[in-house]
């Protein structure tokens, strides 16, 4: 596996390449797990040739966030990146110019709300660090983990709008055995937490349930969900159930697409999580 510190650096290592192989990327924030794993994984079953990116982005944390803590573990992302498999690694100090960006994206209607209300500007910092990202390594395919579902919707979107020559895939959730999404800030949460945070993806779980045996109330959905988010003491700082694409929320459910989607803070930390919502036939 090559490691790259800087855009130049990367793109000559990748120049040769690029007549003869398939690259897919894989753009991360590091301290990686089981789910950046699969995403990896998956790119290797679709490329010849594997990227992976880990840089903590300063333009997508709003400035209460927690840039400054979040975990970084290079030595053992690398090691993890190379027994995989991953063919490039490319880890910049800064993507930026030293006078701060002067040119930025807007991600607008997609990211108004769920995680965009919470965390103004995060998503415009997320399309701009993409974006150069996508530029810089100029991938065929590039793949999210559906777990941050808003933001491949965005980055879809942005694809699409932009018309940007790649393909974008999303990957399922990799979870703990008892559900827990697995995210890189599941490491903020103490042992007491850690336990109680299991309450989002079974609050999910109830609510796909009533959806699969023939629920159509969202109101009756999110009563149950929120039963299972308060006996953990957990108030959720959105439980909306949205329509997968358009990210527009949903009153009732019918033969629609449907996903319901979660945020909370548990601790010191702030978790997410969606669930697709499917219905039974009879019930349509
Ligand atoms: N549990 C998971 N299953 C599948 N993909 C995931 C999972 N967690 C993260 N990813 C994906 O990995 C990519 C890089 O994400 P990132 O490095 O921010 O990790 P993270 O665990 O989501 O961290 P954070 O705690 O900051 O949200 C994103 O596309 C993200 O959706
Ligand atoms: C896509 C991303 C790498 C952009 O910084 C980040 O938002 C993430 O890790 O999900
Ligand atoms: N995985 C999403 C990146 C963030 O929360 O900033």
């Amino acid at each position: 596996m090559r490691i790259a510190h800087t855009p130049a650096e990367i793109r000559r290592q990748l120049k040769s390449l690029r007549a003869s192989k398939t690259i897919a990327f894989v753009p991360t924030m590091g301290c990686l797990h089981a789910g950046h794993m699969s995403l990896i994984r998956k790119a290797k079953q679709l490329a010849d040739i594997v990227v992976v990116s880990i840089y903590v982005n300063p333009l997508q944390f709003g400035p209460n966030e927690d840039l400054d803590n979040y975990p970084r573990t290079f030595d053992a992302d690398a090691k993890l990146c190379a027994d995989a498999g991953v063919d490039f690694l490319f880890n910049p100090a800064t993507l930026y110019p030293a006078s701060g960006p002067k040119i930025t994206l807007k991600a607008t209607q997609l990211s108004e709300h769920l995680c965009g209300k919470a965390r103004p500007g995060h998503f415009d910092g997320v399309v701009t660090v993409v974006n150069i990202l996508f530029n810089i390594v100029q991938p065929d395919i590039a793949l999210f983990g559906e777990k941050d579902w808003q933001q491949l919707a965005i980055i879809r979107r942005m694809v699409s709008d932009l018309q940007m020559a790649v393909e974008v895939l999303g990957v399922e959730t990799v979870r703990e055995p008892d559900g827990l999404a697995m995210s890189s800030r599941n490491r903020y949460l103490s042992e007491t937490d850690r336990n109680r945070a299991v309450a989002l993806s079974k609050a999910l779980r109830a609510m796909q349930q009533l959806a699969t045996a023939g629920e159509s109330d969202i109101g009756v959905l999110k009563d149950r969900a929120n039963a299972i988010l308060a006996a953990a003491d957990i108030s959720a700082e959105y439980l909306d159930v949205r329509n997968p694409n358009s990210l527009k929320n949903k009153n009732r459910l019918n033969s629609r697409p449907a996903r319901a989607f979660i945020a909370a803070r548990v601790g010191s930390a702030r978790l997410i999580d969606n669930i697709p919502l499917h219905q039974t036939e009879e019930s349509q």
